[in-house]
């Protein structure tokens, strides 16, 4: 049952945020080393552009299957592309336990027709992606329509079947850290396996601060309800530096037991030459 009330009785002091967010160690040494490994394991290696071909697409599968050279244990945790990408993705990763993710309803803006955006995820799941990367209708949470975003976020939920859910808030286009934390709230009520921050096309994507607010809601959210929804930041994170400093925050937040790319992933472009390169240079 959804508790339209307990959504309005969120509220997030954004100072307290960002005294926690200055407090972030990130990992040194060898803890490094190993934290760097685990964000490949959670990493969802995507290609989101207008001029995406199959070829660029199986180039990034075959990348998804063997990311760290001279490592044959170690995959990404799913290659992430549009709607169209996902049969050759599909047959790219056959064989592998690497799963196609689909970015959905309406990406990036999410201002189909309601009708439109849930034939899109039918149609992603239908072509094979197991792991659904839908879009919220920003609208909803700036006029505080909390039941709007609800329903269709459950609609969204319905039409995923099986396949995992993850719910992007782009919290970029939000106003403030409250309203970030019922926007998450009301997704995870809803059903969202994940919530993710950003689509990576939005003028403010993944930081720091939102990523923090989100896990804490995730937190509350696991002590209310008893599970655990996953987490991910995703846009503009491209350096080995930066993807330290979020599995640091992960793990003073949410604990080891999110560790996992279960309940974590990055999701990313570019961030894999740069940890590749500096696991190179370790
Ligand atoms: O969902 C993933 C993002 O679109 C990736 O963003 P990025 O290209 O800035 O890494």
């Amino acid at each position: 049952m959804f508790d339209l009330a307990a959504i309005y009785r969120i509220s997030v002091d954004q100072a307290e945020i960002d005294r926690a967010v200055a407090r972030i160690a990130p990992a040194t040494g060898q803890a490094a080393h190993a934290d760097l490994r685990l964000a490949i394991a959670c990493m969802d290696l995507t290609t989101l552009q207008g001029d995406d071909t199959e070829d660029r697409v199986r180039a990034l599968c075959a990348r998804a299957k063997a990311p760290l050279p001279g490592d044959p244990t170690l995959t990404t945790a799913a290659v992430c592309v549009y709607h169209a990408m996902v049969p050759a993705a599909r047959a790219a990763l056959s064989g592998s336990q690497v799963p196609v993710a689909a970015v959905s309803a309406g990406f990036p803006h999410g201002l189909s027709p309601l009708s439109t955006r849930i034939a899109e995820i039918h149609a992603s799941v239908a072509a094979g992606a197991t792991e659904i990367d839908i879009v919220i209708r920003r609208g909803h949470a700036l006029t505080g329509d909390w039941q709007a975003l609800y329903d269709e976020v459950s609609a969204f939920r319905a039409a995923c079947g099986t396949a995992h859910m993850k719910a992007i808030i782009a919290t970029g286009e939000l106003t403030d850290a409250t309203m970030i934390a019922r926007a998450s709230t009301v997704c995870m009520a809803a059903g969202a396996d994940f919530i993710k921050t950003s689509t990576g096309m939005e003028k403010v994507n993944a930081t720091l601060p939102a990523g923090l607010i989100m896990m804490r809601a995730i937190s509350e959210w696991h002590d209310q309800t008893g599970t655990r929804v996953g987490f991910k930041p995703a846009g503009g994170i491209g350096t080995a530096d930066l993807a330290l400093q979020w599995l640091a925050l992960l793990r003073t937040e949410l604990g080891e037991a999110w560790m996992t790319p279960a309940l974590f992933r990055f999701g990313a472009s570019r961030l894999l030459d740069d940890i590749v390169a500096r696991l190179a240079g370790d």
